[in-house]
């Protein structure tokens, strides 16, 4: 009797705790999710849209929108002036959205180091791309940011011109099979594009057909791999989804989410060897001071990867600071997964643009023709093709009005007071590109129309770093800019050079109205394709 009295007691006790527990649990879930964003946050008075679904605010209104940054851009429209625009997320969380060219500066410029990438981002990502440099943080990212600065110069990237050359010309190669007997055929170019991509910055980052990256077991490569963690099913997707909200990836017992996990793996492991296979090479090249055409490098040297390992060994000569084989391959990682969705993504843009605006697509083609008279039969270089004024503007403005990348997070690491807004720490900012991209009252009235020729006559705002952001600002602007816009220009004299593009049915259909986009999406996609009518010139 006396031992149940015990038991009871301890039971009695038990049950008050987890009862009391979960009582504080709500409690304290319903005062962050309703009482604090409404009444309490010094940042309840900022200005934003206050048309709220109770306990999601805007989530709804935002993945059900007609573009993943439709809302936004609106947004910052209508709050022209505020330096942030705050909305409610999932859960009522207060998100800033980063508005005016003046707090994109403080942002990105005069605070860098006072943010980080939310953990968020990186269990999406950064757990397969690991902490390269789009990962890295303060005192790393710095170290890590002046050792690849090299990697990026000029002289480098110039190194490479002849691939970006080879690959597009295959590129034009790919879309002019599609084509009849006669030479025109209406072609999904998302798709052509989207296609190519990986295979051309394979090339360009690490010098090998990524199909060719097998393993002795014939059932995994590479590519399959790669695939299955960036064109994830559909549950594969949920999962990285809920991943991102509480990190669960370990625990749930799905072949869809082992598939994944030994797919990153895999992805990782492959790019390991042919890291080491490398260095070996280039070591040997080195010491017995050959070229590398002497060893045989795949794509003779003329790849991220060999300017990198390269520089690895000059630096460990000179007893420097150096990247080890894991951290090479995390930034090889980082280059393909930043390098081959933005530029399937420029080229379809590039295209489409050219098909709806026949004017710009004539001016453009009269250029690069005399460009290719003057310069023929030689190689042209790329000093030449930067110099193209037409080709400049058309890049910037197809980057400006379609930029690739949708978004990305910050978050204040202690409390700060930016552009007279108070901010507490952890609070997550939202940067979009197309918020400043396309504000009118730093663009003007004409800031959604594609306009090459305003690049000619910036004046106001608009003639401030912060106007442009497609490839960011600051110690963390895209270290890879020159390299994209290299890849970019190449691309589009090469295709401009070889066929005219037109209005198919389809886009005839739009009325010139922007088609509809993919909504939720990591990068700016048409929803339903980009079919254009290709005729062979
Ligand atoms: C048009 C194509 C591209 C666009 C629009 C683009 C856009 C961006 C943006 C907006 C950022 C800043 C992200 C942030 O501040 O959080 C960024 C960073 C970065 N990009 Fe790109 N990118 C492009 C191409 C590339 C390419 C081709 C590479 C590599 C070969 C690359 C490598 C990187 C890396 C490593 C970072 C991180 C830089 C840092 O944090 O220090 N990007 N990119």
């Amino acid at each position: 009797g006396k031992y149940q009295a015990k038991d009871f007691a301890t039971q009695t006790t038990l049950l008050l705790f987890c009862g009391l527990f979960l009582a504080q649990y709500v409690l304290l879930t319903l005062y962050r999710v309703i009482v604090y964003p409404h009444f309490v946050s010094p940042m309840r008075y900022l200005p934003g849209p206050k048309n709220n679904w109770p306990l999601v605010g805007q989530f709804g209104h935002l993945i059900r929108a007609s573009s993943p940054n439709e809302l936004q851009i609106e947004w910052g429209n209508t709050w022209s002036t505020a330096p942030f625009v705050r909305y409610l997320s999932l859960a009522n969380e207060e998100t800033l959205l980063i508005n005016t060219p003046e707090a994109h500066k403080e942002v990105f410029q005069t605070h860098c180091y006072a943010f980080q990438k939310p953990d968020v981002l990186f269990r999406f990502i950064g757990e397969i791309i690991g902490r390269g440099l789009l990962f890295a943080e303060g005192a790393e990212h710095k170290r890590q940011r002046r050792i690849l600065y090299e990697l990026f110069s000029m002289p480098n990237l110039k190194k490479l011109m002849p691939v970006f050359q080879e690959a597009a010309a295959g590129l034009a190669e790919f879309m002019d099979r599609e084509l009849d007997a006669e030479g025109k055929g209406v072609i999904d170019v998302m798709e052509c594009f989207s296609k190519m991509a990986l295979d051309l910055t394979g090339l360009t980052v690490v010098g090998v057909e990524l199909e060719n990256l097998k393993t002795p077991d014939p059932k995994i490569d590479f590519l399959k791999c790669f695939k299955r963690i960036f064109q994830p099913s559909a549950l594969s997707a949920l999962i990285s989804f809920i991943n991102t909200q509480v990190p669960v990836r370990r625990w749930i017992p799905l072949e869809a989410n082992y598939g994944y996990i030994r797919a990153t793996k895999e992805v990782r492991r492959l790019l390991l060897e042919c890291v080491r296979q490398r260095i070996i090479d280039i070591d040997r090249a080195n010491e017995k001071n050959e070229t590398f055409a002497a060893v045989e490098l795949p794509g003779s040297g003329r790849d991220l990867l060999t300017i990198m390992v390269q520089e690895r060994w000059r630096v460990n000569k000179m007893a420097g600071d150096v990247l080890n084989e894991e951290d090479i391959v995390n930034q090889l990682l980082t280059f393909l997964v930043a390098g081959h969705e933005t530029s399937a993504g420029n080229s379809t843009w590039a295209v489409y643009c050219l098909a709806t605006h026949p004017k710009i697509q004539a001016t453009l083609r009269a250029e690069i023709m005399d460009f290719l008279e003057q310069t023929k039969g030689a190689t042209q270089q790329w000093s030449e093709i930067d110099k193209l004024p037409y080709l400049n503007n058309f890049c910037r403005e197809v980057l400006r009005r379609y930029c690739p990348s949708l978004a990305t997070y910050r978050e204040p690491i202690t409390d700060m007071t930016l552009c007279g807004t108070f901010i507490p720490k952890g609070t997550p900012l939202l940067f979009m590109p197309a918020v400043a991209n396309l504000s009118r009252a730093t663009w003007g009235a004409d800031a959604e129309d594609v306009v090459p020729e305003r690049w000619d006559r910036l004046t106001g705002d608009a003639a401030t770093p912060y106007a442009f952001e497609t490839f960011g600002n600051g110690p963390r602007v895209c270290i890879g800019r020159n390299f994209a816009m290299m890849e970019f220009k190449t691309q589009v004299i090469e295709l401009v050079r070889r066929f005219r593009f037109e209005r198919s049915p389809q886009l005839e259909a739009l009325g010139g109205a922007p088609p509809a986009m993919m909504n939720p999406a990591i990068s700016l996609w048409p929803r339903d394709g980009m079919p254009v009518k290709v005729v062979r010139v």
